[in-house]
Parts: structure tokens; C-alpha cells; sequence
């Protein structure tokens, strides 16, 4: 198994172009060594996000840096899952904060569903987020990892901190929202923790597999 995993080294794209994204993907790569350069550092395009899957798109962003920088790129394509909202927004989460990228418009959607599906659901502030990340080199090879964070959906809205949907999203175990916790709060990885949010967890698969980290 370990044999087909393929270590990263030198420069790595990040193929992002959400800042938050980027600043959180630069501080779980920081410790290894590796040379990150943004997508927009490159000026490259941001590819559309037609696959069916967070996998798929994570995928496409991935690919799509890596051809058009001849480096190995690093994506990820995430979003919130609402239980009672059968999934909502899932792939769509992005797209729910509409071009002006309106977060708190996005968080109150989802708020707004939640009182709406109320008289039928047991566990209706349950949600999870999930990343899935991509690592593709030009020469085709891919290594894929996904990522899960359960919690609960907390209204109003707590914390300035992270970007997104953080400051609605209070993970099980904690009696904060990811907006309220601090970049290293949010990641748990060890010693501070067993990783916590969905793409810290994702990472450090990909740590193990690809950085030679070593998480017991
Ligand atoms: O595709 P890229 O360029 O990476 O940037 P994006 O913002 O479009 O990213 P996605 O397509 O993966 O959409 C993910 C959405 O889920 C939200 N999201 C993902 N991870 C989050 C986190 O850790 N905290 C809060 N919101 C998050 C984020 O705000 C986006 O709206
Ligand atoms: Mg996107």
C-alpha cells in the first residue's frame, strides 16, 4: 500500500482561491519543507467545479494547476452538510454565498431551512463538514484523502475567526464554533489534539502518506 503513495517534495501549487482556504492549506504545509505557491501567485485560472462529487472536484482543481504550472498542485473542494436539509448545501456550498461571496446571507439560508423543516426533524441542528484533497502531479499521478468533522449548527452566528461557515459550525466535544477558535484551535492536530476539523483530518492522511509525518 505504501508503496503506491508518492512523496512530495520541493514546490508544491496550492489551487486555491479562497484566502482562508489558502492561509489554513499554508499552515498545515508549513512544518514539511515544501516550496507553496498560490494559484493566484501563478495567475492561474480558477477551472469550474463540474464534477458530481467533492472528490471530483477536488480532482479538477488539482489537475487543472498541475498541467498548467508543470508542478504538483495540492486542492480542495469542501462544504457543509446538513442533515435535516437532505445534505444542503453539500457541493453547493460555495455557490450559496452567491457571487458576492455573502457568508452571513449563506449562514442565515441555512438557518431560514432549519426553521422550516423544524416539525419533522429529530436531530435538526446536525451537520458535518467535509474536504476531500487532491494532490496531482503533471505527470498524471494522483493521490486523493477526505476528511469529516461532525458537530452542531449553533444561531446566531459566534466569532470572528476562519472564514466560510465557521462561525455557525460548534464541533462535538467543543463548546466553541471554529469562529472562535484560533487557527491552531481549529486544526487540533497533535500534540494540541487528533485533528480536528474536516481538513486538518484530511491532511493528516495525506501527511502520512505523501510527507512522511507520522501521527500516533
Ligand atoms: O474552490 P476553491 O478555489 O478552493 O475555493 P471555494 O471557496 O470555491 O471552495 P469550495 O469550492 O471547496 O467550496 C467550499 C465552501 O465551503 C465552505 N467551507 C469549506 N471549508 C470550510 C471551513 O473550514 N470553514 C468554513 N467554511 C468552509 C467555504 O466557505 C466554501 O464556501
Ligand atoms: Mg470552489
Amino acid at each position: 500500500m505504501a508503496e503506491s503513495h508518492r512523496r512530495l517534495a520541493g514546490r508544491v501549487v496550492i489551487a486555491t482561491h479562497n484566502a482562508g482556504k489558502l492561509e489554513e492549506m499554508r499552515g498545515l504545509l508549513a512544518p514539511y519543507g515544501v516550496d507553496a505557491v498560490s494559484a493566484d501567485d501563478l495567475g492561474l485560472p480558477e477551472p469550474e467545479e463540474t464534477g458530481g462529487t467533492f472528490a471530483e472536484n477536488a480532482r479538477i482543481k488539482a489537475v487543472s494547476a498541475a498541467n498548467a504550472s508543470g508542478l504538483p498542485a495540492f486542492a480542495d473542494d469542501s462544504g457543509l452538510c446538513v442533515e435535516a436539509l437532505g445534505g444542503a448545501p453539500g457541493l453547493y456550498t460555495a455557490r450559496w454565498a452567491g457571487p458576492e461571496k455573502d457568508f452571513m446571507a449563506a449562514m442565515a439560508k441555512v438557518e431560514e431551512g432549519l426553521r422550516d423543516a423544524q416539525a419533522t426533524i429529530p436531530d435538526l441542528r446536525r451537520a458535518y463538514f467535509i474536504s476531500a484533497l487532491c494532490l496531482a502531479w503533471p505527470d498524471g499521478h494522483l493521490e486523493d484523502f477526505e476528511g469529516v468533522v461532525e458537530g452542531t449548527l449553533v444561531w446566531p452566528p459566534r466569532g470572528p475567526a476562519g472564514f466560510g461557515y465557521d462561525p455557525m459550525f460548534q464541533p462535538d466535544g467543543h463548546s466553541r464554533t471554529f469562529g472562535e477558535m484560533t487557527g491552531a484551535e481549529k486544526h487540533g492536530l497533535p500534540p494540541l489534539g487528533r485533528g480536528l476539523s474536516h481538513r486538518a483530518r484530511a491532511f493528516m492522511a495525506l501527511a502520512e502518506a505523501c510527507l512522511g509525518a507520522r501521527f500516533d
